[in-house]
């Protein structure tokens, strides 16, 4: 099946008590038992839903993978991936992320004895030097949050299998319609749901997607012990906005591009981060590996400091001033003080996440309405 029937019909038969075709919201904790043990392969929602495992499947299909879990937020999926590691492990990742992964990494599994290296990896091979015999998962986003940068997914999957570790990369960015993962090399793939999958702002979800049994096992175990498991409703809103990804998506691309391209020459936009542009750094690989260029947009503003920053951010009509990103709503963000706060200042102005930076989660309102909000509000 093509992208946009698997995101219609991948895990939702028709409701094999009633014949309903869309997925019921099984708001249930627990199951009948016919006898201890017994049951119709549902004991506990913690663990399996029917609601929640048609989530999971259409997950894993979109992802053209086997086994997909649903967590009750990106962070939820992330510690899931980290719980797989013991004290004394090490972890390679990239010097820009969403700013709840640098918070996890470094103020939570950091006490369980987890080293992180935040690296460069704009080339894969800038991994070779901090990879041992502790190394042993590779975290990576590609586009990166809020700086847009493309890292070589086949490239560093070479690497990761040849050094027997596990890739996951972060696909929030992209989504599963412009970029599949697993395809290049990845072991896992991680979505925080709660943006272009869910597509409307209205749940907060995670997933976790693999083709190895093994690892899903133990994800599962995690998931089912440790319980961030989302439930029926918020899965049944998923379900129905992943009916619509592929027409988002395609939305968000062509605002995405006309918006890119608008604020490319505009007098008051200094720095421009979109894969789109031939002069990204890694354009060639995200032509590569990318069937689109999304709907994010970061940019920094000509001579602003952090006042005038502020004015121009909620000087905005269409665009919304909010965290979040991937909804069919227009977005604007402030990394340095908002999503990204938790990252000291001297790390991240490092990879440009400065005072006078602003992140554009580009909707898929009118065009026209866009572009003027932005004449207007960058006046
Ligand atoms: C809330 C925001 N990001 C969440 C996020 C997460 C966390 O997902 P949550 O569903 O918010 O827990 C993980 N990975 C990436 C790339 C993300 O962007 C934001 O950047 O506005």
């Amino acid at each position: 099946m093509k992208f946009a029937t698997k995101a219609i019909h991948a895990g939702q038969e028709p409701d094999p008590t009633t014949g309903a075709v869309m997925t019921p919201i099984y708001q249930t904790s627990t199951y009948w038992q016919k006898s201890p043990g017994d049951n119709k392969g549902y004991e506990y929602s913690r663990g399996t839903n029917p609601t929640r495992k048609a989530l999971e499947d259409c997950l894993a299909a979109l992802e053209n993978a086997k086994y997909g879990l649903a967590f009750s937020s990106g962070m939820g999926a992330t510690d899931a991936v980290l719980k797989l590691l013991s004290p004394g492990d090490e972890v390679i990742t990239g010097n820009d992320l969403y700013g709840g992964s640098y918070r996890i990494f470094t103020k939570i599994f950091t006490k369980y004895g987890i080293k992180f290296h935040f690296l460069d990896l704009s080339k894969p091979e800038n991994m070779l030097p901090y990879i041992n015999d502790k190394t042993k998962l590779v975290w990576i986003e590609t586009p990166t949050n809020p700086t847009m940068q493309i890292i070589d997914i086949e490239g560093v999957a070479k690497i990761t299998k040849e050094k027997n570790l596990i890739l996951t990369v972060d696909n929030t960015f992209a989504s599963p319609y412009l970029q599949n993962p697993i395809d290049l090399g990845a072991d896992i793939v991680m979505h925080s749901v709660t943006k272009y999958i869910g597509g409307h702002s209205d749940v907060v979800m995670g997933a976790l997607v693999t083709n190895d049994e093994q690892l899903y096992k133990d994800l599962w175990f995690i998931y089912n012990a440790c319980g961030a498991t989302p439930g029926p409703q918020d899965s049944f809103l998923v379900l129905r906005g992943i009916k619509t990804l592929h027409l988002r998506m395609k939305a968000h691309c062509e605002n995405g591009e006309r918006i890119a391209h608008y604020l490319k020459n505009h007098p008051k936009v200094d720095k421009i981060y979109w894969p789109g542009f031939e002069d990204h750094p890694n354009h060639d690989v995200a032509i590569r590996q990318m069937r689109g260029f999304g709907g994010m947009i970061s940019i920094t503003l000509k001579g602003a400091d952090l006042q005038e920053t502020f004015r121009i951010s909620s000087n905005f009509k269409v665009f919304t001033l909010a965290e979040s990103l991937g909804g069919v709503e227009s977005l604007i963000n402030h990394p340095a003080t908002m999503t990204h706060g938790s990252i000291p200042k001297e790390e991240r102005e490092k990879v440009g996440v400065i005072d006078n930076l602003l992140r554009l989660s580009v909707g898929v309102e009118d065009i026209d309405d866009l572009l003027e909000d932005l004449e207007n509000a960058l006046a």
